[in-house]
């Protein structure tokens, strides 16, 4: 599907490396250039995003379970926010989408085509998508875990598979892979001069 109207950016790559910075601060800019901006995220705070995000303390999902919960709270994010904020032309931003999907639950053994094939059935693809692209010890560096104990080593080996899917899309048309280790500021200007194409 293809958005109808307005301006759709989502911005993806592995934990920590600066997407929700980044996605405040390129939303602040649209603002000041006049236009209407809904930022949101995913997993969202509705219902199966809440539920996802309680099986990080209850225990992880199957594979195919979890495609299922984020599958089902993507309809609704695009039923409820992003295909009626599109359609009546605002700009929207994500910090993560089905690309998230097709890493991680890739990552998981899912095939990444078939979880794309599966998303793009009903989520309107992208204007822009930037991939903030880290290595993984920078990006843990970040966050906290700095791979040191058997569950963080586990966490980088699934967060480099997680990059490489990822970086798949780089090639395609509307994708940017920006390298996020140089300064917040640094990252957004270069977000900035991409999305001003757009204006
Ligand atoms: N370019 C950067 N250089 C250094 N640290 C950063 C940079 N961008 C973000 N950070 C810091 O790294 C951490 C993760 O950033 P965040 O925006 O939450 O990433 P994500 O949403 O991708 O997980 C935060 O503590 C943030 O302040
Ligand atoms: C959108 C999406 C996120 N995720 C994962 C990535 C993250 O590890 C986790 C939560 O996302 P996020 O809210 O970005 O994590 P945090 O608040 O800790 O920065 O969900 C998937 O596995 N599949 C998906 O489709």
């Amino acid at each position: 599907m293809t958005p109808p109207h307005g301006l759709f950016i989502v911005l993806e790559g592995i934990d920590g490396t600066g997407k929700s910075t980044q996605a405040k601060q390129l939303a602040q800019w649209f603002r000041e250039q006049g236009r209407e901006v809904i930022a949101s995220r995913e997993p969202t705070d509705g219902p199966w995003g809440t539920k996802i995000r309680a099986t990080a303390a209850t225990g992880r999902l199957s594979p195919e379970e979890e495609l299922d919960y984020f599958l089902r709270d993507r309809r609704e994010h695009v039923e409820q926010l992003i295909a009626p904020a599109l359609a009546a032309g605002k700009v929207v931003i994500l910090d993560r989408y089905y690309f998230s999907t097709m890493a991680y639950q890739g990552s998981r053994g899912v095939d990444p085509a078939e979880i794309r094939r599966l998303n793009e059935a009903f989520a309107p693809v992208p204007d822009v998508l930037f991939i903030l692209d880290l290595e993984v010890e920078t990006a843990l560096t970040r966050i906290g875990g700095r791979g040191d104990t058997a569950n963080e080593f586990e966490k980088q080996e699934s967060l480099a598979k997680c990059r490489e899917v990822f970086l798949t899309l780089a090639g395609e048309p509307f994708v940017h892979v920006i390298p996020s280790d140089e300064k917040p500021e640094a990252v957004q200007d270069r977000l900035r001069q991409l999305a001003a194409e757009f204006l």
